[in-house]
């Protein structure tokens, strides 16, 4: 197989006087999934309908291998490139048979009929092929998305809230499978998407957006345990900002324009009155564990969160002690 890789450079774009991105450059290797995250509306299908060719008007460059998107002053769609659509963009005057082969027409039958018959087995479609669009569940309509795409075999796929309409369990599922059939097609891919748990599990790389331009952009394990600011920190954990007097107390000093930070499960609630004293503001129920949300008193009244799985003695308006270990905190730009 070719190496096709989709690499982003220094790309800004603008809708009339609204810059949306600024100077964006990342990458994408043959076989990776790179992710996308950001707050919605920061800008991320836009990088995706760019690379498509969908959007025109943006500076830098994107390279399809060695290939840019621009030949003659003209941007260009690259015919290895398949989008799957966030809402699936199905035809609804066509059966899912009809939907996985339109884009064949350039094939003989026989090849159309084999290429066909091949995603409709491996995409567990083979008793629904005459079957109407809105005869579907949500889940067979997305696979039908995904094999209408790789039925013209592109060698990158852009994914845009791939999972957004299906159910937990069902996303649970799907991610799974598919990141499997990305890795056995040894496709390059990026996925947009707005949640962390789902960027944290399906990706090689995340590039996380913030403020216009690529805040972090690393490995999953880099992003959540070197984080390189609190946005980013903040963004993929639960995590509470600590005064910085009680961090100089623990044993750190904070150089100026950097914030400590510590998970809300690294926080420990003790009996030693002589550790961080808080009050109980409210305790949730979170299932296998609770939530305590405290105020510490001889620290401004800052508010933290508290993970802990048992709440003997834990209630409103009660006094606790917290610990914190110094290797938990970690230093981040603000
Ligand atoms: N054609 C357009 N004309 C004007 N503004 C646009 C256009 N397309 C997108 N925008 C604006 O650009 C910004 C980024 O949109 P985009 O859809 O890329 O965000 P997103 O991060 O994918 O959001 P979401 O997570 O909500 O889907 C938004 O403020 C949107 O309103």
């Amino acid at each position: 197989m070719t190496n096709v890789g989709i690499s982003v450079k220094n790309y800004s774009i603008a809708f009339g006087n609204t810059q949306i991105l600024n100077d964006v450059s990342l990458s994408v290797k043959q076989g990776e999934i790179v992710t996308i995250l950001g707050p919605s509306g920061c800008g991320k299908s836009t990088i995706l309908r760019s690379i498509a060719s969908l959007e025109e008007n943006y500076t830098g460059e994107i390279f399809i291998n060695e290939h840019c998107l621009i030949a003659n002053g003209k941007r260009e769609c690259h015919k290895d490139i398949g989008y799957i659509f966030q809402d699936y963009a199905l035809f609804p005057h066509l059966n899912v048979r009809q939907n996985i082969e339109f884009a064949l027409y350039k094939l003989n039958k026989i090849e159309r009929q084999r290429r066909v018959d091949k995603l409709l087995k491996q995409f567990d479609l083979v008793d629904h092929r005459h079957k109407q669009i809105h005869e579907l569940s949500g889940g067979q309509q997305q696979r039908v998305s995904i094999a209408r795409v790789l039925a013209y075999e592109p060698k990158v796929i852009l994914l845009d809230e791939p999972f957004a309409n299906l159910d937990t369990l069902l996303r649970n599922k799907t991610k799974v499978w598919l990141k499997k059939l990305i890795k056995e097609l040894g496709l390059s891919a990026i996925l947009v998407t707005h949640d962390q748990k789902e960027a944290l599990s399906m990706s090689d790389k995340i590039a996380i957006i913030n403020n216009k331009r690529v805040e972090q952009f690393g490995t999953p394990k880099k992003l959540f345990e070197e984080p390189n600011s609190f946005y980013v920190a903040n963004f993929l954990n639960k995590i509470n900002k600590l005064p910085e007097r009680l961090i100089e107390k623990i044993g750190c000093s904070v150089p100026k324009d950097y914030v400590g930070i510590v998970p809300i499960d690294k926080i420990k609630v003790v009996a030693d009155k002589s550790k961080i004293k808080a009050t109980i503001l409210d305790v949730s129920y979170c299932g296998d564990f609770y939530e305590l949300d405290v105020i510490l008193d001889d620290y401004e009244n800052t508010e933290i969160i508290v993970k802990t799985f048992c709440i003997d003695c834990l209630e409103e308006s009660s006094i606790c002690y917290l610990d914190i270990d110094i290797k938990d905190i970690k230093l981040v730009r603000k």
